[in-house]
């Protein structure tokens, strides 16, 4: 018994020692993220590059062994970083909360941490007009399947400067949804600033088509010019034109010779392609 509560005080206190040490990072992490902010003043744009963020939580990740359970070490990294993007410029998240209950909230927290201003608001266009007129840094709005009928992207299809990006896709890290449990919440991010490339991820791209042009038919008329299409997210109908959120594989820029391909292929059917950003894939829990 004497043993046994001596090996006990030992083990916690080389938990306190552990303790102090990932007390220490944390504050010389944090001392590192001022000089980055210091060598990035004067410089135009956001602090927030979701981009690099996401490539150091790939490699947490991909390096993790042990038992700490990854969703953990991810939520971990997701506090340090939120943390730190507001210390270096001023940061708040517009969130649209669709539906009853706290999903949208939950993701923008978990993501973006606890530490800004979580402005809630009653629909995703809302969201992007407090993006776009500079109220908030970024925007959480959801998914256009469960937007309510909300076509939020429909506001991104614009080449003014100020017009929302998606530049992110939440959760980062996607949870294992257990057999007969719905599809878990997903949401994408808006900022104004423009979306990098990471070595994996996917491009949001609008497409405007003639009427009565397919989700099928359109998907392949992109795989045509070498556009995996991941899925066709929505379509707006009008009279005279069809919008249609295709999710393509890679990181595809406006100038990207298959989207110019994909016009000029196929001229009579589809009017012109935009892209309104891309995020980084989400890891798989
Ligand atoms: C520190 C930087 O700024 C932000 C904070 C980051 C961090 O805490 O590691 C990473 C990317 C940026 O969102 C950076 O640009 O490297």
């Amino acid at each position: 018994m004497a043993d046994d509560s001596a090996s006990l005080d030992s083990l916690r206190q080389q938990i306190d020692a552990i303790d102090d040490r990932l007390h220490d990072l944390v504050m010389e992490r944090a001392a590192l993220v001022g000089r980055i902010a210091a060598a990035k003043a004067g410089t135009p744009g956001a602090a927030l590059r979701p981009g690099r963020e996401a490539q150091i939580i790939r490699r947490l990740v991909g390096r993790h062994s042990g038992t700490f359970p990854r969703p953990a070490l991810v939520r971990i990294w997701r506090e340090i970083m939120g943390a730190l993007v507001g210390l270096q410029r001023p940061f708040s998240v517009a969130v649209a909360q669709p539906k009853r209950g706290a999903g949208y909230i939950d993701l923008a927290r978990d993501h973006f941490g606890v530490v800004w201003p979580l402005n809630v608001l009653p629909g995703s266009s809302h969201v992007v007009r407090e993006v776009a007129n500079a109220r908030a840094s970024v925007g959480v709005v959801a998914a256009p399947e469960a937007a309510g009928g909300e076509n939020w992207w429909l506001a991104l299809v614009s080449e003014m400067t100020n017009t929302p990006r998606v530049i992110g896709r939440l959760p980062m890290l996607m949870p294992e949804i257990p057999p007969d449990h719905p599809e878990p919440l997903h949401a994408f991010v808006l900022a104004t600033s423009e979306p990098e490339e990471t070595g994996n991820d996917r491009t949001l791209l609008v497409v405007e088509t003639v009427p009565d042009v397919s989700r099928d038919r359109l998907r392949t008329l992109q795989t045509g010019v070498g556009l995996e299409c991941v899925s066709m997210l929505a379509s707006h109908r009008d009279d005279d034109r069809w919008l249609h959120l295709a999710e393509v594989t890679g990181f595809v820029a406006q100038n990207d010779a298959r989207l110019i391909a994909l016009v000029l292929a196929n001229t009579g059917t589809i009017r012109s392609t935009r892209v309104i950003g891309g995020y980084p894939v989400p890891l798989s829990a």
